[in-house]
């Protein structure tokens, strides 16, 4: 698992680092790093480094200060660097030294013979002859989006971006974009991934994201939230071994669709039985749809006759009448693990007597989008997305997996994990079924609720992609992909389950 950690940890961290490694020392690391990020970025583009150009847009404090020592390096290696000042009198006074020292130049942002936008020609000459442009506006220390100049000299970059720290415009802890930012090509971070490198907007500013240690990953606390890996999904991914039966690898029930809502039915239960091995019980209105599409599934008209099960997944199509009520009632009794989505969460959401039927031993996973969430919390979730997704597990005591671009999932003891989609391919009507579906087979097979959420999304996610570039089938993949149906994310996911298993594979 790869670690994230929040801006405060990050800064006490490098405080400990400080009473070991004195201040200077730490930050010419940090800069050593991003002028060699620096340096391969402009051999890949121009074929060389000696000779091009870099313009450094350098903020009020220390992440200017990195970027001002980078150009120094930078300069060393016969890269022609000029600094443009955002806030002249608050420039970090010894990486402008040294930068000078190389030969650097450095010019106000404000400069004279200023064009309409204030921008001195000077400033405006630095970035729009520049092969590369290094964002060292601000660093963790950010608030709010870009203010006017540095935003003004941002929109007229027309070359890549190697943001330091992070994008600046970007809030570092939730990776929200309210306004102009930077949108980097590559950011070089220090001591590990901050929230927003893999948070939703953030993550699509931040680019390619590279972490050069120097010296603060040892000093990092446990990570505030955990990313997955292909590999690690596919490594821990339920298969069936030589001892193994239908039992033993999991037996889900899925209580979901109704006779206007089938599809989220057969969506769910095909869902589960391409997830794992074990039986798939399917308790509703819509067997009949069930069993033609899936002969594998065994198929009641009811919860209360479908027999033993490890896990419930429930809610997709139930609808918010009696019925579904009652179903979701008796799952909740059964002392099994749920995973409860789509209607079921308005059930809860809107009558409390429902939690009373809760087996308090048995984890729940609730799989809201925003508009369930809002519903069950009270209140959308917000820009802090990891804090709400948070807070509102352990008010539940469940785990509860926040949908949408970035996926959040949070125990109720506070660990978190985000699977980034990369794309919105699966922003479409039904694919939460499918995702309900996975959950369910996992946590049949008795995985830890947390990691069975993760390695759903991430297998979701995959799906979706795969499907959307056509990469499932015998024709070529295509780079640009096209819109899918929930279907196609579904056929897809045995597809996503062998990448993930050969991405585990020894190299
Ligand atoms: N931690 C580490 O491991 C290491 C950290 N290092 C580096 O230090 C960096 C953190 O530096 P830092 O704390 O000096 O502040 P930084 O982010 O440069 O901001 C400066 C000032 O900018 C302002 N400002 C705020 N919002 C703004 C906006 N939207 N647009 C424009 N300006 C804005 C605000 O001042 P204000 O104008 O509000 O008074 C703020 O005080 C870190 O990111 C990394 O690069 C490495 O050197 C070594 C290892
Ligand atoms: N913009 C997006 N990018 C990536 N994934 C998304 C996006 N929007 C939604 N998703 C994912 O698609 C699924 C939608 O689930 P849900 O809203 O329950 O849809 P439905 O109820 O139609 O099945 C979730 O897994 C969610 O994380
Ligand atoms: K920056």
């Amino acid at each position: 698992m790869q670690g994230v950690w929040t801006p405060d940890q990050v800064r006490g961290a490098e405080q400990r680092l400080f009473a070991r490694t004195p201040e200077p020392v730490v930050m010419r690391r940090a800069a050593y790093a991003v002028a060699g990020q620096c340096a391969r970025a402009l051999s890949d583009q121009t074929g060389g480094v000696a000779g091009r150009r870099v313009a450094l847009l350098v903020g009020a404090g220390n992440n200017g200060g990195d970027a001002l020592w980078a150009g120094a390096f930078l300069r060393r290696r016969g890269v022609g660097v000029t600094a443009v000042l955002l806030v002249p009198e608050k420039t970090h006074a010894a990486g402008l030294e040294g930068l000078r020292r190389a030969g650097g130049r450095a010019v106000p942002a404000e400069g004279a013979n200023a064009d309409t936008s204030g921008i001195g020609a000077e400033a405006s000459d630095a970035v729009e002859r520049a092969d590369l442009v290094i964002d060292g506006i601000v660093g963790l220390s950010a608030r709010g989006p870009l203010r006017p100049t540095a935003a003004e000299l941002v929109r007229r970059v027309l070359v890549p971006i190697v943001a330091v720290d992070l994008p600046s415009g970007v809030d570092p802890m939730t990776g929200a974009v309210e306004g102009p930012a930077v949108t980097a090509d590559l950011t070089v971070t220090f001591g590990g991934l901050k929230p927003c490198h893999v948070l939703g907007t953030g993550a699509v500013h931040s680019g390619e994201v590279t972490v050069a240690g120097i010296g603060i990953t040892e000093e990092l606390p446990a990570p505030e939230v955990s990313l997955l890996d292909a590999a690690e999904v596919g490594e821990e991914w339920p298969i069936p071994g030589p001892a193994d039966d239908k039992y033993s690898t999991g037996v889900v029930g899925i209580a979901a669709g109704s006779a206007t809502y089938p599809g989220a039915a057969v969506l769910a239960t095909g869902a589960a039985v391409q997830a794992t091995a074990g039986m798939v019980r399917y308790a509703g209105p819509a067997a009949d749809d069930v069993r033609s599409r899936w002969p594998e599934v065994v198929a009641t008209g009811s919860v209360g006759d479908a027999g033993r099960v490890q896990a419930w997944a429930v809610g997709p199509g139930i609808g918010l009448g009696a019925s579904g009520r009652e179903v979701l009632r008796f799952v909740l009794e059964s002392g099994r693990p749920v995973c409860a989505d789509a209607d079921s969460i308005t059930i809860l959401s809107d009558d409390e007597t429902t939690w009373d039927s809760r087996d308090p031993d048995a984890p729940l996973v609730l799989t809201p989008h925003a508009g369930e969430f809002a519903r069950l919390a009270g209140e959308g979730p917000g820009m802090d997305r990891v804090a709400a997704a948070r807070e509102v597990a352990a008010r539940y005591d469940a785990f509860l997996l926040l949908k949408g671009n970035t996926t959040v999932i949070a125990a109720p003891d506070g660990r978190v994990l985000v699977n980034d989609a990369r794309q919105a391919w699966p922003a479409t009507a039904g694919s939460g079924d499918v995702l309900t579906g996975l959950i369910g087979a996992l946590l049949a097979t008795g995985i830890e609720p947390l990691r069975a959420c993760g390695y759903a999304a991430h297998v979701h996610s995959l799906a979706a992609e795969l499907a959307a570039h056509g990469a499932t089938g015998d024709g070529p993949r295509s780079e640009a992909g096209a819109p899918i149906g929930a279907s196609a994310l579904l056929a897809a996911v045995p597809h996503a389950i062998r990448a993930v298993r050969d991405a585990a594979l020894p190299s």
